[in-house]
């Protein structure tokens, strides 16, 4: 019978979260979700509960990959912050469960996931639309998701200037 859950910490989440592995990873997980094939990915539309004393939301993204035998689930909460404010704009955890007998079987800090992958699907459509020879990258902001889209962009492609 099932154990506890495994926690996964922030630290080791960035321990065992490389792009090398992670963008292979999700090129084949998006060509399961184009199949639109239920036994391959179910992914219904991100349920968000507005948090309107805080100017926020709860995100819940639930996600079933029935032939590979996963089930999870984000938890996000994210936030409209004052100018300067020094909270975070977003806070996630990712929980694993076991599909046959619905345990949960990790829970994982999913600040560093929601970086990476956010910022590994951009490569990923810049993998297919930038136009070969472009030199310049360019990042609005300069927050978490800035930083995880200069480290992806910076180790895939070769630019000679980042704005
Ligand atoms: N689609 C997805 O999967 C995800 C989307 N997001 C979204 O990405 C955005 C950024 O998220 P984080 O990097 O985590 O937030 P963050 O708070 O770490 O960074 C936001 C940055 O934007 C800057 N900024 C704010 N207004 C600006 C303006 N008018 N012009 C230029 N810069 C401005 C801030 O100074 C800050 O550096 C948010 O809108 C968030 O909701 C975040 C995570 C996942
Ligand atoms: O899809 C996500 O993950 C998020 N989307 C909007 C902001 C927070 C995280």
């Amino acid at each position: 019978m099932a154990g506890p859950p495994v926690i996964i910490w922030e630290h080791e989440v960035k321990q065992l979260l490389r792009y090398k592995e992670l963008i292979p990873r999700l090129e084949v997980a998006l060509g399961k979700f184009s199949k639109r094939d239920s036994a391959e990915v179910i992914q219904p539309v991100r349920t968000t509960v507005p948090l309107q004393k805080h100017s926020g939301f709860l995100g819940v993204m639930p996600t079933y990959m029935e032939n590979d035998g996963v089930l999870c689930s984000k938890l996000v909460c994210f936030y409209k912050r004052e100018d300067g404010s020094t909270l975070p704009a977003t806070q996630a955890t990712v929980l694993l469960l076991d599909p046959e007998y619905g345990n949960v079987k990790a829970v994982m800090d999913g600040d560093v996931i929601t970086a990476m992958r956010t910022a590994a699907v951009s490569a990923i459509s810049a993998k297919m639309l930038m136009p070969p020879g472009a030199e310049v990258l360019a990042i609005l902001g300069a927050g978490h998701q800035a930083l995880s889209h200069y480290n992806v962009f910076t180790e895939i492609f070769s630019f000679k200037e980042v704005r």
